[in-house]
């Protein structure tokens, strides 16, 4: 562990009667780290978080706030703070009110704490709604006193829980902004749980993915992106094409998978994957190019079975032998003479093949119309 180390998670574990919400979490977490806990429902990410806060007790591991082991210290004790995604204000106080709360509760006098909530209103740009009451202001605006009251007691840390679940998109997307810039602002550690994988890469450092309890991957947005370490993760993150095909041969920088009849090259997988074995061959939909006039190193025959304009881009899915392949093509660079129907050649580079073995297709997350 660091000196820069804000957090350190160590074996951390918990267990509900034989529920194992959350296993073997170990991570430092740097000062100043904007850092995500990404997943889908029920992963543990709040129980994550709640164990930090002091909220939950963990069933083994330990957790150190700069250095210091807190595992039994309560919760009112540790220099975190928690905000929620249903605010949690004071309904009768006003905001001014609402961000004294925990300077009073250090009996510290409203005098000398009129600067600090004039500072932190400042900072979440709501100068002027001091004598509001929560319910005369948007859902945007409650957030941000909701974060203004969290950041008053100047904590080392801030966690958040999905605090932005209940505004609508757009108003999702200006916050998001906006907790970024206080974040580099004020340059505390940030602990935020999110189910919404553009939410996490767009604002974090580094992201820990998770499913059912266990960590399959910590990194930079990037690295999850264009380097996922699971199928879990490549099918979570994106839009991903998953592909049946059966390893060839392999060396260390390249290997020759058989897809449909044909042969492909792929980055050699990281994972213990061997010689004739079954695979899953991960491709991007934005690699995927049809009819290019550059020549790749993978090219495959195919039949355009469907077409879809969806403003900034096509969404072309086509047939190989039994495999469905998509291409997501820029509407600038699409072809308006394919039709479906047409014979064309996709194709796409060998470094953008990511293979696993074929078990981990049970990981993988789809999203069918049934489920939305
Ligand atoms: N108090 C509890 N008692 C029993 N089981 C619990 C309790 N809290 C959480 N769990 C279980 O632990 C697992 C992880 O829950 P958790 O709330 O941490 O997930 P999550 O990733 O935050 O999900 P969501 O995005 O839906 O909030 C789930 O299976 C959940 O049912």
């Amino acid at each position: 562990m660091t000196t820069n180390c804000a957090i350190a998670l160590q074996n951390l574990r918990k267990e509900f009667d034989g529920v194992i919400a959350v296993d073997n979490f170990t991570v430092d977490i740097e000062k100043g780290e904007f850092f995500s806990l990404l997943g889908p429902s029920g992963c543990g990410k709040t129980t994550t978080l709640r164990m930090i806060a002091g909220l939950e007790a963990p069933s083994a591991g330990q957790i150190l706030l700069e250095g210091k082991d807190v595992s039994d210290t309560p919760a009112y004790k540790r220099q975190v703070n928690t905000v929620f995604q249903d605010y949690a204000l004071f309904p009768h106080m006003t905001v001014k009110k609402n961000i004294y709360f925990p300077l009073k509760m250090r009996k510290i006098p409203l005098a000398s704490a009129e600067p600090e909530i004039a500072r932190v209103l400042r900072l979440v740009n709501m100068e002027g709604f001091d004598n509001r009451l929560p319910q005369q202001l948007s859902g945007g605006q409650r957030q941000r006193i909701a974060l203004a009251r969290s950041l008053v007691n100047k904590p080392a840390a801030l966690l958040l829980d999905e605090p932005l679940g209940a505004l609508d998109f757009k108003l999702r997307v200006a916050m998001q902004k906006v907790l970024k810039d206080i974040q580099r602002d004020v340059g505390i550690t940030f602990i935020y749980v999110t189910h919404d994988q553009s939410e996490a890469m767009t604002m974090s450092d580094r992201i820990a993915v998770m499913k059912d309890g266990i960590v399959h991957q910590i990194g930079s947005p990037n690295d999850i992106y264009n380097r996922p370490e699971t199928a879990f993760v490549a099918s979570f993150i994106g839009d991903m094409n998953f592909i049946y095909g059966q390893l060839i041969s392999m060396n260390q920088a390249e290997s020759t998978i058989a897809v449909e009849g044909q042969q492909i090259k792929a980055r050699t997988p990281k994972s213990n994957v061997q010689k004739h074995e079954n695979v899953l061959i991960c491709v991007r939909t934005e690699r995927v190019q049809v009819n290019s006039h550059q020549s790749l190193e993978n090219a495959l025959q195919a039949k355009l079975t469907r077409i879809v304009f969806r403003g900034t881009d096509y969404e072309a899915t086509c047939q190989v032998g039994e495999s469905e392949i998509r291409a997501v093509v820029a509407a600038v660079t699409w072809d308006h003479a394919l039709n479906v129907g047409d014979r064309v050649e996709i194709g796409w580079s060998a470094q953008d093949v990511i293979v696993f073995p074929r078990q981990e297709e049970e990981q993988i997350i789809q999203y069918s119309v049934e489920a939305v």
